[in-house]
């Protein structure tokens, strides 16, 4: 069984399909406490609403009429029976599954699987947030690209963090990469202008949109 935080249609305001709608599982529980995090309530193991079984989850999904399916948290990832979830979607032809994870828990169980069905947006945690020393930097190598490596910026410091190991692990290479503000928290144009400077070809600014359409608090959107 799977213990769900909440489960929502919207549009999706991150990663490779953001401005499409997407249906949003969220999980409950989470092994790292990120400064900046943005859904601190979804952290409790106990904050689940309902609890699902993979089939009862999959006929929620099909039920909607979205294609676009987004596992989140809470870490989607230490929920236990996570691999079966993942294998019957991903059986699915007409589902876009992508899984938000945060670079602390090994992908190793999950490279057997179909990579061109199932979207890693794996962060890596800057110094911000204070969660940088739990980071499975050997995640990396199990990323495609299908994948995204994410990097959530509070500052300068985290810009000049994230462009070293995106240069030190060869990430644009291998994966697809991702600047995102920790929303509200450092001028945009700071970020572009790092960018810039740095000529950091082939890395993606992203504005989490949903916070721009609603009130970044807002839950279920
Ligand atoms: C809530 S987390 C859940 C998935 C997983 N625990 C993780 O951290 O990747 C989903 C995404 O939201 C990002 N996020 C959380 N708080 C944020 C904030 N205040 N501003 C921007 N992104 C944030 C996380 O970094 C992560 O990429
Ligand atoms: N609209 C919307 N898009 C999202 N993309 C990733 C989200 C997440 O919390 O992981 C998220 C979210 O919470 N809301
Ligand atoms: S890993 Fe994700 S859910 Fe956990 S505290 Fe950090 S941002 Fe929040
Ligand atoms: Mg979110």
């Amino acid at each position: 069984m799977f213990n769900i935080a909440e489960k929502f249609i919207s549009i999706n305001g991150e990663g490779k399909s953001c401005g499409q709608l997407a249906v949003f599982i969220r999980f409950s529980g989470c092994n790292l406490d990120c400064s900046y995090c943005d859904t601190d309530w979804a952290r409790d193991a106990e904050a689940y609403t309902q609890q699902m079984s993979a089939e009862e989850i999959y006929d929620y999904i099909k039920h909607t009429g979205i294609n676009n399916v987004t596992l989140t948290g809470g870490e989607p990832l230490l929920q236990e029976d996570m691999r079966e979830l993942l294998d019957i979607l991903s059986e699915d032809n007409s589902l876009n599954i992508e899984i938000e994870t945060n670079g602390g828990i090994s992908l190793e169980k999950f490279t057997d699987m179909d990579r061109q069905r199932i979207c890693f947006t794996m962060d890596y945690k800057l110094p911000y947030s204070a969660m940088e020393d739990h980071m499975e930097v050997d995640n990396f190598k199990y990323l495609t690209k299908n994948d995204v490596v994410k990097f959530v910026v509070s500052g300068e410091k985290d810009l000049i963090r994230g462009k070293e190991i995106i240069d030190k692990y060869d990430l644009t290479d291998m994966t697809n990469v991702y600047f995102s503000s920790a929303f509200g928290s450092i001028d945009l144009e700071e970020i572009v202008n790092f960018m810039k400077e740095n000529k950091m070809n082939e890395t993606n600014l992203q504005v989490q949109l949903h916070k721009v359409i609603w009130s970044p608090d807002e839950r279920g959107v």
